[in-house]
C-alpha cells in the first residue's frame, strides 16, 4: 500500500487532485477464520479540479469502499493513492457526536481543520443559511431529524472549503428545495475549481455530472459517454443472453 501527497500533473486545463492506481481491497483478508470479501481488484480513477464526477454501481459493488480509500480513512491492500490539497468527506452515515449541539459540532470539526473561531462562525452562518438549518443550531445532534442531521453532515464536509469534496449519497433525506440548493452549491463550487465526487443512484442526475464512473466487478469503468447507466446495464444483460 502506498499513499503520497505529492502534486500530480495537470491534464489539459485541469489539475489532477486525486488519483487511485490499481487499487485492491479485500475485507477480512487478514483474518484467518473470517470470510474474505474481495471488493476492488485493480481499480483506477482520477479526479480533476473543477469537475463533478459521479460514481455509480449496484449495491455492494464497492463505491463507498473506493471513496473511503481515496479519502484516506480506509487502508487499501495494493495500489497507490495520490492526493493534492484538502479533502472534505461526507460519509453515507453521518459521523457526528449525538451529545453535541450543532454549533458545538462546527466548533469541534472546525478546530480539527485548523480554522479560527471567526472562520468557523462564518462558515456555520453561511452553511446554515444556504441549507436552511439556522433554527437548529442550538439543538443537540440526537434531537435532529434525519434530513437535518444530513445537512450538518454535509456542512462539516464543506466548512473548510476543501479542494476535493467526496460525497457519499449526500442528499439522503433532503426535501426537494434543499436538494436543488445542494446542486446549486455543488455547481458553484466546481465552477470555482473544487473537484466534486459524488456517489449517486439517481439516473436523473446524469446531466449534472461531467464524468461518470461505474464500479463493477472490482474495477472502475468510465461510462461517461453512455446515455444512462440503465441503458448500459440492459446492453450488458443482452450480451449475456
Ligand atoms: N467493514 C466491512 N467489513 C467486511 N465487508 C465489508 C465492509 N464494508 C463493506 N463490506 C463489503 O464490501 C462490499 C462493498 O461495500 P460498499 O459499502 O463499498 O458498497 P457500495 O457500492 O457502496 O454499496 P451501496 O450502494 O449499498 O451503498 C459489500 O459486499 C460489503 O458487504
Amino acid at each position: 500500500m502506498e499513499t503520497t501527497t505529492a502534486p500530480t500533473e495537470t491534464v489539459g486545463e485541469s489539475k489532477t487532485l486525486v488519483r487511485g492506481n490499481a487499487l485492491e481491497k479485500t475485507y477480512g483478508s487478514r483474518l484467518p477464520l473470517g470470510r474474505s470479501t474481495p471488493v476492488l481488484t485493480g481499480a483506477d480513477i482520477e479526479v480533476r479540479a473543477g469537475e463533478i464526477v459521479g460514481i455509480v454501481g449496484e449495491n455492494g459493488s464497492g463505491k463507498s469502499t473506493l471513496m473511503k480509500i481515496l479519502v484516506g480513512v480506509l487502508d487499501h491492500d495494493v495500489g497507490t493513492v495520490e492526493r493534492t490539497g484538502t479533502i472534505g468527506w461526507c460519509p453515507q452515515e453521518p459521523l457526528l457526536y449525538d451529545r453535541l449541539t450543532v454549533s458545538e459540532t462546527f466548533r469541534l470539526f472546525g478546530a480539527g481543520y485548523g480554522m479560527s473561531r471567526e472562520e468557523i462562525d462564518a462558515a456555520k452562518r453561511r452553511l446554515a443559511d444556504e441549507l436552511d438549518f439556522e433554527r437548529y443550531l442550538d439543538y443537540r445532534v440526537d434531537q435532529l431529524s434525519g434530513g437535518n442531521r444530513q445537512k450538518v453532515n454535509l456542512s462539516i464536509a464543506l466548512m473548510h472549503d476543501p479542494d476535493v469534496l467526496m460525497l457519499d449519497e449526500p442528499y439522503t433525506g433532503f426535501d426537494w428545495e434543499t436538494y436543488l440548493r445542494f446542486w446549486d452549491m455543488a455547481q458553484d463550487l466546481a465552477d470555482d475549481g473544487t473537484a466534486v465526487v459524488m456517489i449517486s443512484h439517481l439516473i436523473e442526475e446524469r446531466s449534472r455530472l461531467d464524468r461518470v464512473f461505474e464500479v463493477r466487478d472490482g474495477l472502475v469503468h468510465d461510462v461517461t459517454d453512455e446515455e444512462t447507466v440503465s441503458e448500459l446495464r440492459s446492453d450488458r444483460e443482452g450480451d449475456d443472453e
